[in-house]
């Protein structure tokens, strides 16, 4: 009896749906998990610095910085927490199609503040901050935009967690990704490792980690760590111009086009395959016979 009722509730839309909207938008830890948010930015406030600035232009493109110069771009407690506001506001973006994450003043990230690393150097500030930083990075990785990495000088230990949850990775000649966290007595926490593994298998993952490799431009496209390398233009504006433009060829179209795209894309890695069919389906339902697709069948298109 109990077995039959845990099968229609498997099979239940509503349930289906509560999986996909858990597995697509949600988060990895809940108060379910004993965590609780508010509690760890708290702490993370105190550790104040530089800042996460985001700048959504009418292209659909929205550019988000990770901004502290005079520390190589390093995340202080304060910038944890505006990443969350910042991605939050682009969960809501519904002119968004695509997201370029860059560093400012030329250079990506050096991965966590080592001043609030050190302040919060105990077991248990760590897993919260760990939990806190996997929860955004993964809601940053499901967001319905096409995101890019735009990695310019250094990417290091959190730094280079940071760009595994971008769809694509573009490497600027002289950038450098590198794992630290062996040299620093640690294992990736934000969820790097296990972004790491899917996107360039497991040996090579192995090889990253465990000997904290320097990833330059030519090593991250021959294990498909990178998707291409751009000429450096020595000026900001003129990279995030070649990165808007490369990412351009993803995203031409409306944006309700491009964010089911990536929705089915989502539900295509994350979900087990009967849940992601369903959930295209479900996808699918929301662009068919909508504005655009009746404007294309009405124009005899030819795909030549
Ligand atoms: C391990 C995982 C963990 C996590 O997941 O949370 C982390 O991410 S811990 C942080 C891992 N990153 C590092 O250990 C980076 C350490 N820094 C460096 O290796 C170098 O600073 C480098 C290579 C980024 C830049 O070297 P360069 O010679 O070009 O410049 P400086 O060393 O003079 O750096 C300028 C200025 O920035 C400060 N800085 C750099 N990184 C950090 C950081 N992660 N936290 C705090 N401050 C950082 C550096 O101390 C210099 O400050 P100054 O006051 O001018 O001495």
């Amino acid at each position: 009896m109990v077995l039959c009722a845990g099968r229609l509730l498997l099979r239940s839309k509503a349930f289906r749906t509560r999986l996909f909207q858990r597995q697509c938008n949600g988060l990895v830890y809940s108060s379910a998990h004993g965590f609780n948010p508010d509690e760890i930015k708290e702490k993370l406030v105190a550790f104040q610095g530089g800042s996460i600035d985001l700048y959504k232009q009418d292209s659909g493109i929205a550019v988000l910085t990770v901004n502290n110069p005079s520390r190589m771009n390093a995340f202080s407690g304060s910038m944890m927490v505006d990443l969350e506001a910042r991605v939050a506001e682009l969960e809501h973006w519904s002119d968004g199609k695509g997201l370029i994450l860059q560093g400012a003043a030329g250079t990506f990230c050096s991965g966590s503040d080592l001043n609030a690393v050190r302040a919060i150097a105990n077991s248990q500030d760590g897993m919260k901050m760990c939990m806190f930083m996997q929860n955004t990075l993964t809601r940053l990785q499901r967001l319905p935009l096409i995101s890019v990495a735009l990695v310019e000088g250094k990417a290091l230990g959190g730094g280079a967690e940071l760009l595994t949850a971008c769809d694509f990775v573009l490497m600027v000649q002289g950038s450098v990704v590198q794992f630290v966290h062996k040299h620093m007595g640690l294992v990736p926490g934000w969820g790097g490792a296990a972004r790491l593994v899917r996107v360039v298998g497991t040996k090579n993952a192995l090889k990253l980690l465990g000997g904290a490799l320097k990833v330059d431009a030519e090593l991250g496209l021959q294990i498909g760590l990178a998707d291409d390398v751009l000429e450096d233009a020595e000026d900001q504006k003129t990279m995030q111009q070649l990165a808007e433009n490369w990412l351009n060829n993803s995203i031409k179209g409306p944006p309700a086009v491009i964010q089911a795209v990536k929705k089915v894309i989502i539900s295509g890695r994350e979900l087990p395959l009967s849940d992601a069919l369903r959930t295209e389906k479900e996808v699918f339902g929301t662009v068919w016979g909508g504005p655009v697709n009746l404007q294309a069948l009405a124009s005899k298109l030819k795909h030549k």
